[in-house]
């Protein structure tokens, strides 16, 4: 079997296009989602992530600022930045790009982003939210993942998901997300015994561990659906953390990277500032 590639670039850019209408029909209803976006430091990676934030959400017409701080901020004066822009009715969603550096509190900062404006849906009240199976924001690339699948009309009900990694940013919030679509979910991580035999039992495999290489082919069952969510950067280049050639004789669908998961987190990072924005102003 060759598997067929789920490629989340091409159904990122038909959601976009989608928004575009949606912004400006509220545009005439006075409504102008903005997102805000901090980030910290002069991480490449992370200042080429932010960058393709704001590429996108001028590209759908959203208002966006970027603010950018030294590395050496306070973490009291990011908490006092939040604060405001908690309090400021312009902004819809907030966005604190992750990592942030070590003398600075990620949880803490998490925590002081309002709930409503928390369009990362890291905060534990959202979090909370999704656990109970309740209406809340996604956290962006676990929810992308569910799009890509529904969109590939994979049905996850009764399926055997297995989780390779179990970060809050991603392996967690996933298997939540398959669990409440009625999924069967097994979460592995660097502890688990006898990796291969678990990822042999899975229908869809999700492989959130940030380590290139990690899954190949002798990983994956016959025609399982193999979602690479790894942003590793080798020799200059964005590779996964699955070995795409041999996986995908073995697979029935299969994401690559670039091109596959991560236009579709920015896709939802929007998707969750207009629905923030719709929320706030009653629309
Ligand atoms: N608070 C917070 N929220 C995040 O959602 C968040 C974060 N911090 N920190 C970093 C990670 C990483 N992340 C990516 C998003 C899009 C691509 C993406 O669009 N990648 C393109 C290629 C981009 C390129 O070539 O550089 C692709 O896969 O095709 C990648 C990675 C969001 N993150």
């Amino acid at each position: 079997m060759v598997a067929e590639v789920i490629y989340g670039k091409q159904l990122a850019e038909n959601l976009r296009e989608e928004m575009k209408q949606e912004i400006t029909t509220l545009h005439e209803k006075g409504v102008h989602p903005k997102l805000v976006v901090v980030i910290i430091g002069e991480d490449p990676a992370s200042k080429s992530y932010v960058k393709g934030k704001q590429r996108a959400s001028e590209k759908v017409g959203m208002d966006s600022d970027l603010i950018e701080l030294p590395e050496d901020t306070s973490e009291q004066d990011l908490l006092d930045l939040i604060s405001r822009l908690n309090q400021d009715d312009t902004v819809h969603g907030i966005l604190v790009q992750l990592p942030v550096p070590d003398h600075i509190s990620d949880q803490k900062i998490i925590e002081a982003i309002d709930p409503s404006k928390d369009v990362d849906g890291f905060h534990p009240e959202n979090v909370g939210r999704m656990l109970t199976g309740q209406d809340t924001f996604f956290p962006c690339t676990p929810y992308g993942i569910m799009v890509m699948l529904e969109r590939a009309a994979i049905d996850v009900e009764g399926k055997h998901a297995v989780i390779v990694g179990r970060s809050n940013l991603v392996g967690k919030p996933v298997g939540q997300l398959l669990l409440n679509k009625n999924a069967t979910v097994t979460h592995c991580h660097s502890r688990t015994k006898d990796l291969k035999s678990h990822t042999k039992q899975a229908d869809i495999l999700i492989v959130a561990a940030g380590r290139p290489g990690l899954v190949t082919g002798e990983h994956v069952k016959e025609g399982a659906v193999v979602i690479d969510v790894g942003v590793n950067r080798v020799d200059g280049k964005l590779t996964g953390d699955v070995d795409f050639e041999s996986a995908q004789e073995v697979a029935s669908h299969i994401t690559p990277v670039p091109k596959g998961v991560g236009p579709m987190t920015i896709t939802m990072l929007l998707h969750n500032t207009i629905k923030a924005a719709k929320r706030i102003h009653r629309v």
